[in-house]
């Protein structure tokens, strides 16, 4: 029953398939990655787009931070160790795997709540720029656009801030955003690739229709950071936000970021001015006065302990060229396309993840009956991935450290599991 893969595929003849994944596996040079990560060859673990797996240098991290900053040093630390301006700084770790220049990230806080800061702020700043007479005079920018497939979270705060703001939130199909952004959009809020289906939309496309209307572009990025070049500089992208515990690595429930382009800044009016974001925290004036640059994106206390994990978890990025982890992604998920397709019962599967190379992120959704109990079966048999109502498969691929002889063992497990059934 059991779909292992042989501990030496070779062993299984050089024209096998096996045998072609352990070369591609020998010619990759990222395969050497995966030693920065704990763990275990029984499981292939296809779910680093839901959590990704504990970089190896994080537990010895943390217990330095807990031993002797917090144990030790305690109050000290904030300063001597550098916690509270963890924030900016490891802010600027993430900017390179988003395409920012430094000073334009902070990380804090959740996904969740960094939507509703870049969202109002946006609102805000297409607000002024038609007071001031920027933008074509006479607009009502009464609507906030926002790709229909969004992960639940973005559009619930998505249309609360439409309210507060005096706004109709408007979801539509992600490949119509660019021919909607119009006279009448505030701000477009986007995922750059789709949780369920796995979709790379054309956020330079989006970006550029929405700026010939006027409107600020708020990118999110859960599901493309740490997976393909993002470019956010070079698109012109007016906010991002993503999350850090997927290709990031940074742990469940690591701290969100919020990327505020540099021209905006100084405009920048958050709608959760907490002190962190202060020009003088320790002032304690009763006014707020932002703070100069992204640091004016901080809300209250960070959450050191996740933090410092997660810029841990970050060393696994030092020297990897983003390019070739898109090269590796794009080159996995051709594979287990390819495989699935050629191994299971015909009609079983129905891809749901674009074919182009331009329109897929670094995951496979697949269609297919009983996926709650395929999946189960899968985890059973060691391929981890998971399921999205109503009826979707997910794979995703983390180009650190997934290779292609794991690939092989997913689709002939799958196809396993489609062929013998889930009772
Ligand atoms: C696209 C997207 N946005 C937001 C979230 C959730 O954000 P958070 O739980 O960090 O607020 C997720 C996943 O959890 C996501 O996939
Ligand atoms: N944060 C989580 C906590 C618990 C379980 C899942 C998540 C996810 O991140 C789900 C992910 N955003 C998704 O694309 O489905």
């Amino acid at each position: 029953m059991s779909d292992r893969p042989l501990t030496h595929p070779g062993a299984s003849g050089p024209g096998s398939a096996w045998a072609a994944a352990a070369r591609l596996d020998a010619a990759d040079p990222l395969a050497g990655r995966r030693r920065a990560f704990v763990l275990d060859d029984d499981t292939v673990y296809l779910d680093g787009n839901s959590l990704g797996a504990l970089p190896a240098a994080v537990p010895g991290r943390l217990a330095e931070v807990i031993g002797r900053e917090w144990g030790e040093l305690r109050i000290r630390s904030w300063t001597e160790s550098g916690w509270w301006t963890a924030p900016q700084r490891i802010g600027d770790r993430i900017a390179p795997l988003i395409g920012a220049a430094p000073g334009q990230v902070v990380v804090g806080d959740s996904t969740s709540v960094n939507v509703f800061k870049a969202l109002v702020g946006a609102v805000r700043l297409a607000e002024a720029d038609d007071t001031r007479g920027t933008a074509s005079r006479g607009t009502v920018r009464d609507q906030i656009l926002m790709d229909a497939g969004t992960f639940p979270t973005d559009g619930y705060i998505a249309e609360s801030a439409a309210r507060m703001t005096g706004r109709t939130l408007v979801p539509v199909p992600a490949g119509d955003l660019p021919s909607l952004a119009g006279p009448r959009t505030a701000a477009v809020l986007v995922n750059h690739v789709d949780y369920r289906t796995g979709e790379l939309h054309g956020l330079a496309a989006v970006t550029a229709a929405a700026h010939a209307a006027g409107a600020p572009v708020v990118a999110d990025l859960c599901h493309s950071a740490g997976a393909l070049p993002v470019n956010v500089d070079a698109l012109g992208v007016d906010f991002a936000v993503g999350c850090t515990y997927k290709y990031l690595n940074g742990g469940p429930g690591a701290p969100a970021y919020l990327y505020i382009r540099a021209e905006h800044q100084a405009r920048f009016d958050s709608p959760l001015p907490g002190w962190n974001g202060h020009r003088e925290p320790f002032a304690m004036t009763p006014d707020y006065r932002p703070a100069e640059g992204a640091v004016r994106g901080r809300v209250g206390t960070p959450d050191i302990l996740s933090m410092l994990a997660l810029e841990a978890a970050l060393e696994v990025w030092d020297g990897v060229d983003i390019a070739e982890v898109r090269a590796k992604s794009l080159a996995l998920t051709d594979y287990f396309l390819a495989r699935v397709a050629a191994l299971a019962p015909p009609g079983s599967l129905v891809p749901l993840t674009p074919a182009e190379h331009a329109r897929r992120g670094s995951q496979i959704s697949l269609r297919c009956d009983g996926t709650a109990a395929v999946m189960a079966e899968l985890v059973r048999r060691g391929v981890v991935g998971d399921f999205r109502e109503p009826d979707v498969l997910r794979f995703g691929f983390t180009p650190l450290y997934t290779g292609f002889t794991d690939t092989e063992r997913a689709a002939r497990t799958l196809a396993a599991v489609l062929r013998e059934g889930t009772r």
